[in-house]
Order: C-alpha cells, then sequence, then structure tokens
C-alpha cells in the first residue's frame, strides 16, 4: 500500500471536471463525469476496457473534444481556449501512451531532444544536453544514450518514452496503462519510477490502468468508471471494500484468476 502523500495540496486543483459527456454516434462513452485532481496527487483511474478511460484523458489533453461538461485545466477553461492557447496548454501536460511511441530511426538521445527542439528553439546545445541528461538520470538509463530503441527491453522503451514526456517540464502527466505488456518484475520497476517522478518534479498525475498492484503502489486515490461515471472513489481499500459485484469482479480477475 501506498504511503500517505505529503506533497498533495487540497486546495489546489489541478483539473476539475464536471459533468463531462461525451458520445460516438449513438453510443454514450462518458455520461456526466465529475473529477478531480489535486496538485502533487497520482489520481489512478480504473475500469474496464471500453468504459473509456482513454477517451477521459485524450479530453484532459485536448487531443478530443467533449460533447459537454465543464473542464478546467490548470486554471484554463478547456471549451474557452483558441487553439493558440490550447497549444500552450498542452505542453503543461505530459501523455505517455500506451506503446511509448519511439521514434525507431533515432538514437534514443534525438528522440528526447524532439520535443525540445521542435518546441523551445533558442535553447543552446549545452542546456539541450543538460535537460536531456537530467531525464535520463531520472529513469536511471544515462547509458542508453546513443543507443537505438530496438536495442532496449520493453521495460526500458517505456522508461524512455516517460524521460521524453518530462523533458518539457509537464505539471500534469497522463500515463495510459503504464505496465500493459509488462512482466511482474518490471512492472514494479514502473511503478517506482511513477513515483519517483511525483516526487522530484513536483507533477500531478492521472494513471489509467487495469494492473491492481500497480493501482495499490502509486495511487493516492482511486476512481472507478462504471457505466460512464466515476462510482467508487477513496483508497485502494476503500474501493475494493465497496460491495458492487462489478467492483468484485475486477479485483478477482487481478488477483485469483
Ligand atoms: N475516436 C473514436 N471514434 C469512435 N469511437 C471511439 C473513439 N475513441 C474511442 N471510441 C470508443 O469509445 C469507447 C471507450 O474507448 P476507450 O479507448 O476510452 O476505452 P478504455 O476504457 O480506455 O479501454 P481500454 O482499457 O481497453 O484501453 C470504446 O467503445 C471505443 O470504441
Amino acid at each position: 500500500m501506498k504511503k500517505i502523500n505529503p506533497n498533495i495540496d487540497k486546495n489546489n486543483r489541478v483539473i476539475s471536471i464536471r459533468n463531462l459527456k461525451k458520445s460516438f454516434d449513438d453510443f454514450d462513452v462518458l455520461k456526466g463525469v465529475d473529477l478531480d485532481l489535486y496538485q502533487g496527487e497520482n489520481l489512478v483511474v480504473l475500469g474496464r476496457s471500453g468504459t473509456g478511460k482513454s477517451v477521459l484523458i485524450k479530453i484532459i489533453a485536448g487531443l478530443l473534444k467533449a460533447d459537454s461538461g465543464d473542464i478546467n485545466v490548470l486554471g484554463s477553461d478547456l471549451n474557452n481556449l483558441t487553439s493558440v492557447e490550447l497549444d500552450q496548454l498542452r505542453l503543461k501536460i505530459g501523455f505517455s501512451f500506451q506503446n511509448s511511441a519511439l521514434y525507431d530511426s533515432m538514437t534514443i538521445r534525438e528522440n528526447l531532444e524532439f520535443p525540445l527542439v521542435r518546441n523551445q528553439k533558442n535553447l543552446s546545445r549545452h542546456e539541450i544536453d543538460r535537460i536531456v541528461n537530467i531525464v535520463l538520470e531520472a529513469v536511471e538509463l544515462s547509458h542508453t544514450i546513443n543507443q537505438m530503441p530496438s536495442e532496449l527491453s520493453g521495460g526500458q522503451r517505456k522508461r524512455i518514452g516517460i524521460a521524453r514526456t518530462l523533458i518539457l517540464k509537464p505539471e500534469i502527466m497522463l500515463y495510459d496503462e503504464p505496465t500493459a505488456g509488462l512482466d511482474p518484475i518490471t512492472s514494479i520497476e514502473i511503478n517506482k519510477l511513477i513515483n519517483g517522478v511525483q516526487k522530484r518534479f513536483n507533477t500531478s498525475s492521472i494513471i489509467i490502468t487495469h494492473d491492481l498492484t500497480c493501482a495499490r503502489s502509486v495511487g493516492d486515490r482511486i476512481v472507478m468508471l462504471l457505466d460512464g461515471q466515476f462510482q467508487y472513489e477513496g483508497s485502494f481499500e476503500e474501493v475494493f471494500a465497496a460491495g458492487d459485484d462489478r467492483v468484485k469482479a475486477f479485483y478477482d480477475y487481478n488477483f485469483i484468476e
């Protein structure tokens, strides 16, 4: 179980969402989601496949538009931003995708430099090297700097993906299935990294996962998405104390089968 995180600031909501709805054709995916993320917090979103977890974080990252609802991210009302303002806000949000999305033809250094060179055009060579070294060291992979992604393990690629997300110093981190496809030991290392990132970079994070070991070790708070709404919220133990059969089935699948 995760220790109480002293860095959470309950007076500072970095994300605040009310009554968010999103449908695709006649399929209602999100049916009135309310969510708060506090500064310094790791919030885990649990839910079965297809319940809309990825849709939710894509809306938060401005990659998809909600049909209705109030969405405030880092003090900005997402419904009222110009495209330039949205681009600026996106730079403060790190999105760690399920498949790490590294460029296969670039070295690790080039992969890490890419977002920096594209978004901060007046950085000196020395400054770029300094920032690359900081994030590589944070994910404990400094020695891979000149390697190609194909030479790394799945877990290492995942760590480099997280390093690349950190390079623009995001205030919010969104992790989509950070341990998917990894063995249990590598998954534990990723969980430690997520907690390490929170402490070292003072980020606030939403972590989407089916992996309850991940949820238990990184989540300061857990919410469960069921039928398009958050229905249970609290510590890991509180959420799984709920008598709901759907919650119980989720737990049993992870720990029994
Ligand atoms: N761009 C889209 N167009 C149409 N339907 C979509 C689109 N994006 C998502 N959906 C649908 O919305 C539903 C929720 O998708 P989403 O990817 O958010 O699920 P999820 O909870 O993240 O699932 P998983 O755990 O398997 O990743 C799915 O039925 C999906 O087919």
